[in-house]
């Protein structure tokens, strides 16, 4: 069977607190883009993974794909596979591409085998992955919170717009960009300013992230006011980075300025 594990962008990201068990919790709009892997699982002889198109750091056995399998292989009688997974979406992007490919991954094996696993437990798994694993799961715009993987609905569709990736080819460590951090609370609702008219977020919808990264990576801001001089309505980095995104309101030839750059563009 295949499927194409996507992608995310967040619309506003605020880290409100370090937590106990030393990660954060956060207030955002996961929004689901269309630019994806594509990924294929058939029954084999032996468990087998390969991959091709862009290179994952990390050894096999921490491929979130393998992790995926290896997951519901410990609860469920799966046989042995062979996936290939050929990689599009860029790593270390803010996008959140192999947290896809896990939440891709489960919800394959469980129709694949007929596991009659609910949303619910492939969210419980997917939590086991990673942050922002379970979104991927319903993978439809939600309002997330906890450490990313606590949902509820927001009245937000995109659906017209445009959106412009620049992933300007450099990686950044997740893990680094919440270290350099300060978690603050706020009282102005998140929630409420996201569904103000779209037209409003320029001025009030921020990712926290871009505090710290935007003066150790200036080519981050650039890109973003780049993105505004060629007419988007809104613009902002996505999660931890380095990808920055616009949204407009028809679709966009692409800027010679961003000819070095991955990009993507396409209907949200
Ligand atoms: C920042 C966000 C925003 O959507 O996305 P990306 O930019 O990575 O796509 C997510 O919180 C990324 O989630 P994810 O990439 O799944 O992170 P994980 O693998 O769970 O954690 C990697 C590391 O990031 C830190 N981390 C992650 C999530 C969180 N809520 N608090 C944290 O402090 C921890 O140091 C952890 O060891
Ligand atoms: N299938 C996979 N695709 C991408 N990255 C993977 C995959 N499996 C494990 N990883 C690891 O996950 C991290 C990148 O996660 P990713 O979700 O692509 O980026 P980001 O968190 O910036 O959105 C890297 O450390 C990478 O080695």
């Amino acid at each position: 069977m295949l499927t194409f594990p996507a992608c995310k962008i967040n619309i506003g990201l605020r880290i409100t607190e370090k937590r106990s068990d030393g990660f954060h919790n956060l207030e955002s709009c996961f929004y689901p883009v269309r630019w994806g892997d594509i990924l294929e699982i058939i029954p084999a002889p032996e468990f087998r993974f390969t991959d091709s198109g862009l290179s994952i750091p990390g050894s096999l056995s921490h491929n979130l794909c393998v992790k995926a399998y290896n997951l519901l292989k410990a609860d469920f009688e799966l046989p042995p596979v062979q996936m290939h997974l050929h990689k599009i979406v860029p790593i270390g992007a803010g996008l959140g591409g192999g947290s896809a490919d896990a939440a891709f991954t489960l919800k394959l094996l469980n129709d694949q085998f007929r596991l009659q696993l609910s949303i619910a437990q492939l969210e419980d798994y997917a939590r086991l992955l990673g942050s922002d694993c379970a979104f991927f799961i319903q993978n439809r715009p939600l309002y997330c919170t906890g450490k990313g993987d606590v949902f509820s609905e927001i009245g937000v569709s995109l659906s017209g717009y445009h959106i412009l990736l620049i992933y300007p080819n450099l990686a950044i460590s997740t893990a680094e960009a919440y270290a350099g951090v300060k978690p603050r609370k706020t009282d102005v609702s998140l929630h409420d300013q996201l569904v103000a008219p779209i037209d409003h977020w320029h001025t009030t919808i921020h990712n926290d992230f871009e505090d710290s990264l935007f003066p150790a990576y200036p080519i981050l801001g650039q890109i973003k006011q780049q993105l505004y001089e060629a007419g988007a309505v809104y613009a902002s980095m996505s999660g931890s980075g380095s990808t920055v995104y616009g949204i407009f309101n028809a679709p966009i030839l692409i800027p010679n300025q961003f000819s070095t750059y991955r990009v993507w563009e396409g209907k949200l």
